[in-house]
């Protein structure tokens, strides 16, 4: 952690740079199941922020929908003021999917997904050129895969699957990234290559937003979380967060539950 981050203000944001992500009264329903109802949440560019929530809470969903992928039934989304739509054109935001969305099977090597990364770059084509593999060689360093570059994305571990998929996001570029779930099923050096890396792009000026189960992972990581069910039921410094009577709120248990987790 920076001794530098200045502190979260979860009041007023007086003073705060313009965020990166601005979601306002979000309602997004999937025929009778209502996934967010009015969701709103400004996320501040340069930290890592938290999105924390049960399951069935609405974090992929609010991820869809950063990503232009539902169509919301009220409110809007505004990345670096513009569409989701337009965002993802421009490759403004990079997204490293839940392990269950991806198609393991699918016969590509660990380079060929991190180029995807460069897709948007190219032309109609897709012809990669010298800078495009420079960029790429250079993610699958960071992310330390190089060795393993030319393996079919389906025969690596856990951990190493969402390494790929964070240095499509590196290679991409892109000065926000989202992560969903990024450390399910991976183990404790993917773990600590991923918030190692995440920690430098916020310190960059990237945003990170980060979904996740792992509590206990998340002081380490983040600087800011958010409380998600349905909408947001708090949005600020991460201790304050995890603190029991929030969790509770979130996650519907017993704040002595819940003890020791700030
Ligand atoms: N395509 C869909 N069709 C119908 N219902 C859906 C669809 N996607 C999500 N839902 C429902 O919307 C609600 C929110 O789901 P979402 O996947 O956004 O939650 P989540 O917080 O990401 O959950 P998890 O932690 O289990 O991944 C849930 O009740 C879910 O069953």
């Amino acid at each position: 952690m920076s001794a530098a981050r200045p502190a979260a203000s979860a009041g007023s944001d007086a003073g705060a740079p313009e965020p990166a992500i601005r979601i306002d009264d979000l309602v997004v329903r999937y025929g009778e199941v209502t996934a967010l109802d009015g969701a709103t949440l400004a996320v501040r560019p340069g930290r890592v922020t938290g999105l924390i929530g049960m399951n069935g809470s609405g974090k992929s969903t609010l991820f869809t929908a950063i990503m232009g992928g539902v169509r919301p039934e009220r409110g809007d989304v505004r990345i670096a003021g513009r569409s989701p739509a337009e965002a993802r054109s421009r490759g403004l935001v990079g997204y490293v999917p839940q392990s269950e969305a991806v198609d393991w099977a699918f016969p590509v090597s660990v380079r060929d997904v991190v180029m995807m990364g460069r897709y948007g770059r190219m032309g109609p084509m897709r012809r990669a050129r010298a800078a495009d593999r420079e960029a790429v060689d250079a993610a699958l360093a960071r992310v330390e895969l190089e060795d393993l570059a030319d393996r079919q994305i389906g025969r690596l571990s856990g951990g190493q699957r969402k390494r790929a998929f964070v240095a499509r996001g590196l290679a991409q570029g892109a000065g926000i990234l989202l992560l969903d779930e990024p450390f399910a099923g991976v183990d404790k050096r993917s773990e600590a290559t991923i918030v190692r890396l995440l920690r430098e792009l916020a310190d960059a000026g990237s945003t990170v937003l980060v979904s996740t189960h792992d509590l206990h992972a998340l002081p380490a990581l983040a600087d800011d979380a958010a409380l998600l069910l349905r909408r947001i039921l708090f949005h600020g410094d991460v201790r304050e967060a995890l603190a029991p009577e929030r969790l509770s709120l979130a996650f519907g248990l017993d704040p002595d539950a819940l003890e020791g987790l700030a």
